[in-house]
């Protein structure tokens, strides 16, 4: 049975990049899907603004919707102060599995948490399952039609607190436009937009930061 494109990809990780090294894994990653197989990464222009939100937040505990293959929690867990962690959410077996090991080649494990299971589930149990206080970073980069319900979950789940940092992928292409409006309409966020490109494409995208002040 042939390989998937996921696997193709964690192939050429595995086979090209330095093992412990989180910025090779980045790179050569972003080599293969601009040279050779397109896929739904973060990619290196969009990852810049996930990487400057990082620096000015320096969340203590962060967390990810949408794992995919890893890119972008090993962008994140690179970044991340000693003692602080990411939690990334992931339902596709079979892409959780992928980025488990992509984690583990780039070294990061000891900070990245990858939990299997839809998100709708897995924000009810992070309280008291996974031992968050709250969240001082949330990236959301999974379905776009749950970019909504689940920031209405973090706030119903008590996640967020003054000064939570919200950043979504997105929303241009594929577009998060109910999210748009229910972020850019709610006094309890105030939002900043960033313009940039879709990954290794030349078609616009954007990402959204919205901060939540309480
Ligand atoms: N509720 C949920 N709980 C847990 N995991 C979930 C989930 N919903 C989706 N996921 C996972 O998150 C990833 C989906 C990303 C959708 N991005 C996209 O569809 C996407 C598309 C383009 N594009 O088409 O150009 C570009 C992009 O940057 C994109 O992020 C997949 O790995 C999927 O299994
Ligand atoms: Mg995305």
């Amino acid at each position: 049975m042939n390989q998937s494109k996921e696997q193709r990809i964690l192939n050429f990780v595995l086979q090209n990049a330095v093992r412990g090294d989180p910025c090779s894994v980045l790179d050569t990653i972003d080599k293969y899907c601009s040279q050779k197989e397109w896929a739904m990464n973060v990619g290196d222009e969009k990852g810049l603004i996930l990487d400057k939100t990082l620096e000015e937040v320096n969340p203590s505990v962060a967390l990810e919707l949408g794992t995919y293959c890893g890119y972008s929690a090993v962008r994140i867990a690179r970044l991340l102060k000693p003692g602080a962690r990411l939690l990334t959410v992931e339902f596709n077996p079979e892409f959780a599995a992928i980025a488990k090991q992509m984690i583990e080649f780039a070294g990061v494990q000891d900070k990245v948490k990858l939990l299997e299971g839809p998100s709708e589930e897995i924000i009810p149990q992070l309280k008291k399952k996974y031992e968050v206080g709250t969240l001082d970073f949330v990236f959301l980069d999974h379905w776009k039609d749950r970019y909504t319900p689940d920031t209405i979950l973090l706030q119903e789940c008590n996640l967020l607190k003054k000064g939570s940092v919200l950043l979504a992928d997105n929303i241009i292409v594929p577009g998060a436009p109910e999210f748009i409006n229910y972020i850019r309409n709610n006094p309890r966020f105030q939002c900043t937009n960033y313009p940039s490109h879709l990954e290794y494409m030349k078609v616009v995208d954007a990402m959204e930061k919205a901060v939540f002040l309480g």
